[in-house]
């Protein structure tokens, strides 16, 4: 035998040594480990919950490695049908529990206990702070209450021209886009930009101001960067997203966005401070804007927690109000009423003026942007609807070429439906995660959700529930009749979530689509030769078309 040879065998054997130990050490640990998982009451009371199998370590993990966004939405949808209502899937040993039961959503999203977001909400941090959208507890609850009175729909008629003018300018910016197919979405998120900045910090981006400018496209590009960590796997882990290009274009943003937001907040206050000393006071003020029944009780109200019924959202967003209020003399952006409420004795600093400004910049811009252009496809597929709604804008506006007002849009019903019908099909948001701090017994099964649970209510599947809405998956606004709706339960629809933790921008969203959409279809009939089984749906924080929300534009004459 060649001596070499066995002296290179009895290397590889001493050195293999060790590596069998160390392997058989920790395979020992690991059963040992999931052996102890296994046993906690957290596994125990997850695993009674059917589900796909797990495998011990990862979970099921497995299934969504290599997975694209729409596989996954696929996926997710396809197994919703498997394990029906109430599903829970292991990330590890983490536990994921998906509920599209309306009496099981409501037990979590009606409480005040429930509202912590989950862990996924961190990557909004570095913009957001501590705004609304994810601070918890007693921060978010002294927040909401301050906050919710600059949504008063009397601060929102204020906004109508702002909302006019904007949505006339896109319509003169999409004409170079007639008789051809293109993406309406860049549009619309240009637009909704647009009108956050006039209407959160009474700011613009036209003529001279650079400055404006910079801030809207910084807050499109860091909208691009949050769906892009959403969706690369290794971009959701911080200490290699910290390592990336990325990271540094989302600093040189930040720095744009917080740069601009500070100033802002700087120069409104002086002013507001020097008005003061010279006493000028505001007026009217805030609380004579939204009216004297909260002035009188000394609190500002919480929008109510959501016990009503779905026939009364319809007339929350669009109560009767006089077109010649108080309101109309005084336009104020969010930033000023901010301003005035912290001046009147509320706790609120400048940054977290600057944080909820940034929130509200956030959460207003992509929803919008994606309701809107869903709202355009799916006119554009279905023309007899589309005709019906134009037959109710010229009953609003005959052949006038007159600007909307706020009374007009209390007459678009039809307009109405097809927006809340398309935010059933497609919400914008397509399912709320929140994280338990307490152990939840649902309502529809006998099982407990442990505490630490990442609970996902899927809205998108909510929605597409054959025993709630007959032929879910086929578009027809008549599904918000008052007599269908009435008796729906609360919780079967939720694009803007529901309860104290809703969308504190529904009324604001409402009205502006109204605005902008009636104003787009006024001058333009809207064409698709696609259906809506054409749409490649991304599962994402916001949902949208991998496809692009592509439409053609013919002119009205
Ligand atoms: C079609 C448009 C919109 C949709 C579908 C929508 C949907 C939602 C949903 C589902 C939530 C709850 C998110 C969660 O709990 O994780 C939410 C929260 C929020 N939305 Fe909207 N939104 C829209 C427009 C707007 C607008 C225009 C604004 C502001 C101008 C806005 C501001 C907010 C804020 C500040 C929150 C956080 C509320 C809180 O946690 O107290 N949203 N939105």
């Amino acid at each position: 035998m060649n001596v070499e040879f066995v002296h290179e065998r009895s290397s590889l054997a001493a050195l293999a040594m060790p590596t069998v130990i160390v392997m058989t050490l920790v395979l020992v640990v690991s059963v040992l480990f999931h052996m102890w998982m296994l046993s906690r009451r957290y596994v125990k009371l997850g695993n009674m919950i059917p589900g796909p199998r797990a495998y011990p370590l990862i979970g099921n993990a497995n299934m969504l490695l290599g997975k694209s966004h729409d596989e996954i939405m696929k996926r997710a949808i396809e197994l919703s049908f498997v394990y029906g209502s109430v599903a829970r899937g292991w990330l590890g040993y983490h536990l994921v529990v998906f509920l599209t039961e309306p009496a099981d959503i409501e037990l979590i999203l009606n409480s005040y206990v429930h509202l912590t977001k989950s862990n996924e909400y961190r990557f909004f941090k570095p913009w957001l702070g501590d705004g609304l959208l994810i601070s918890s507890g007693d921060k978010w609850k002294s927040h909401r209450k301050l906050i919710a009175p600059a949504f008063h729909q009397n601060v929102l008629k204020t906004f109508i021209d702002v909302f006019n003018d904007n949505s006339l300018a896109v319509v003169e910016r999409m004409r170079k886009e007639v008789g051809k197919v293109f993406d309406v979405h860049d549009y619309m998120s240009e637009v909704t930009v647009d009108i956050l900045l006039e209407t959160a910090m009474g700011s613009n981006r036209t003529g001279e101001n650079k400055e404006g400018f910079d801030y809207a496209m910084a807050v499109m590009k860091m909208c691009d960067i949050l769906h892009s960590r959403q969706i690369k796997i290794h971009l959701r882990m911080d200490p290699i997203f910290n390592m990336t290009k990325t990271k540094k274009e989302q600093e040189r943003l930040l720095g744009i966005i917080h740069g601009l937001t500070r100033k802002v907040v700087k120069q409104k206050k002086e002013l507001f401070e020097k008005n003061l000393a010279e006493g000028k006071l505001p007026s009217p003020s805030l609380s004579e804007i939204i009216g004297k029944e909260e002035e009188s009780s000394g609190t500002t109200k919480v929008e109510e927690p959501a016990v009503i019924s779905q026939g009364s959202m319809l007339r929350d967003d669009l109560d009767a109000i006089d077109e010649n209020d108080i309101g109309e003399k005084r336009r104020l952006a969010f930033l000023d009423l901010m301003i005035e409420t912290a001046k009147t004795g509320a706790d609120l600093s400048d940054e977290e003026i600057k944080e909820e400004v940034d929130t509200i910049m956030f959460e207003g811009h992509d929803t919008t942007a994606a309701g809107s252009s869903f709202v355009l496809c799916l006119l554009g597929i279905h023309q007899d609807i589309q005709d019906r709604v134009y037959k109710e804008i010229k009953q609003i506006f005959g052949d006038s070429k007159r600007k909307a007002t706020f009374n007009d849009t209390m007459e678009m019903k039809y307009l109405e439906r097809v927006i809340f019908e398309t935010l059933r099909m497609y919400p914008p948001v397509p399912a709320i995660a929140r994280k338990l701090t307490q152990e939840v017994r649902l309502a529809s099964h006998d099982y407990v959700v442990p505490s630490g649970t990442t609970v996902v209510i899927g809205t998108y599947k909510l929605h597409r529930r054959e025993d709630i809405y007959p032929n879910p998956d086929v578009f027809n606004p008549d599904n918000f009749l008052p007599e269908r709706t009435s008796n729906r339960h609360y919780y079967s629809y939720i694009p803007f979530s529901a309860g104290p933790r809703s969308c504190v921008g529904r009324k604001y969203a409402m009205l502006k689509l109204k605005v902008l959409l009636t104003t787009i279809l006024r001058n333009y009939r809207v064409v698709s030769n696609l259906k809506e089984s054409d749409f490649k749906l991304q599962a994402d924080i916001i949902l949208k078309r991998t496809d692009g929300f592509r439409i053609q534009l013919e002119p009205r004459v």
